[in-house]
């Protein structure tokens, strides 16, 4: 949401979502910036968020608002700083070094746009920087800097968000969709929820609170998902009792691999149950 709507800010508190990205980047306009740092440094210095996990996504150092951002930021505490457009490992080694000198223990962790070919060519190394926690895709900036049209199946951003999913999966971090516009679109949003939840991204950025529910009715394991999972557990558990290594459930084996998809469902069924 834009950290210049203190309206948006307020409402955040009580809207169902697990995370909250309060931009002080593309959403702010030139003139509103300063004013946007200080309320969205107020809005999480005073709290009331509770369990949704509250990222701040900065200017980039490149610009005149970067440093000021940076600083507000850390003041602060976040869960986790957004940086936008990051191109290379060092774009983020930077920062890390910044937040680690002020003090090695700083809780906040690192997320990253990927939003530019650089970035996207650079996934791989970006993962691994230095408390890089997740990336986010910035499908806009993508499609603009490759000159690709928009289409309802998004086959010319396909493998840009596959590599980046790839990148993010072999570092062991998290990675959340691309945002979709058209805010009052309920069906076209579902699709690509759904194109997006298929391709294995975690979740899904939104824009507005209308969309909320429908992203987290996709990206959430549905009651047969967690039946099966329970199923594929007690199976495996009861294959390893007898001593063997592999389970048949339903006609298909469950193995050790299975069992860990299985129980990443449980764990993840089990967080939203505990967000209330
Ligand atoms: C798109 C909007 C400008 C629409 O705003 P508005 O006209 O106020 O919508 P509504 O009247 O329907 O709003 C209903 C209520 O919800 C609140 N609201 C609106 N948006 C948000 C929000 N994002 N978070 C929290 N609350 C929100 C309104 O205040 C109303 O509240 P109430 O008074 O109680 O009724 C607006 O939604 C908007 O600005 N959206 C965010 C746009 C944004 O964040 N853009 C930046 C991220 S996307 C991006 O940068 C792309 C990426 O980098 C890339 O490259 O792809
Ligand atoms: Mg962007």
């Amino acid at each position: 949401m834009p950290g210049s709507n203190a309206r948006a800010l307020e409402k955040a508190r009580g809207l169902p979502a697990d995370a909250l990205i309060l931009d002080l980047e593309d959403a702010v306009s030139p003139d509103a910036k300063d004013a946007a740092r200080d309320l969205v440094a107020g809005a999480v210095g005073e709290g009331g968020y509770g369990a949704r996990r509250l990222m701040i996504r900065i200017n980039g150092l490149d610009t005149r608002w970067g440093a000021e951002d940076l600083e507000a930021a850390l003041s602060v505490r976040p869960h986790a700083i957004l940086l936008p457009k990051v191109a290379r490992a060092r774009d983020v080694a930077v920062i890390a070094d910044t937040l680690s000198a002020a003090d090695p223990n700083h809780p906040t962790t690192l997320w990253a746009m990927i939003e530019t070919p650089l970035g996207v060519l650079n996934a791989a190394e970006i993962a691994r920087a230095p408390r890089m926690a997740g990336f986010v895709l910035g499908t806009n900036d993508l499609a603009k800097d490759l000159h690709c049209r928009g289409r309802t199946d998004r086959l010319p951003l396909l493998g840009a968000l596959s590599q980046a999913l790839l990148a993010a999966r072999a570092a062991g971090i998290l990675c959340i969709d691309g945002v979709y516009n058209a805010f009052r679109d309920d069906a076209g949003l579902r699709a690509e929820c759904e194109q997006g939840r298929d391709l294995g991204f975690d979740g899904k950025s939104l824009i507005h609170p209308a969309q909320i529910a429908i992203a987290n009715d996709v990206f959430a394991p549905t009651e047969a998902e967690i039946a099966l999972a329970r199923a594929q557990v007690a199976a495996h558990d009861a294959a390893h009792a007898r001593g063997e290594g592999v389970a048949v459930l339903n006609g298909r084996i469950v193995e050790n691999l299975h069992v860990e998809t299985a129980r990443q469902t449980l764990a993840k069924a089990q967080a939203i149950a505990d967000m209330g």
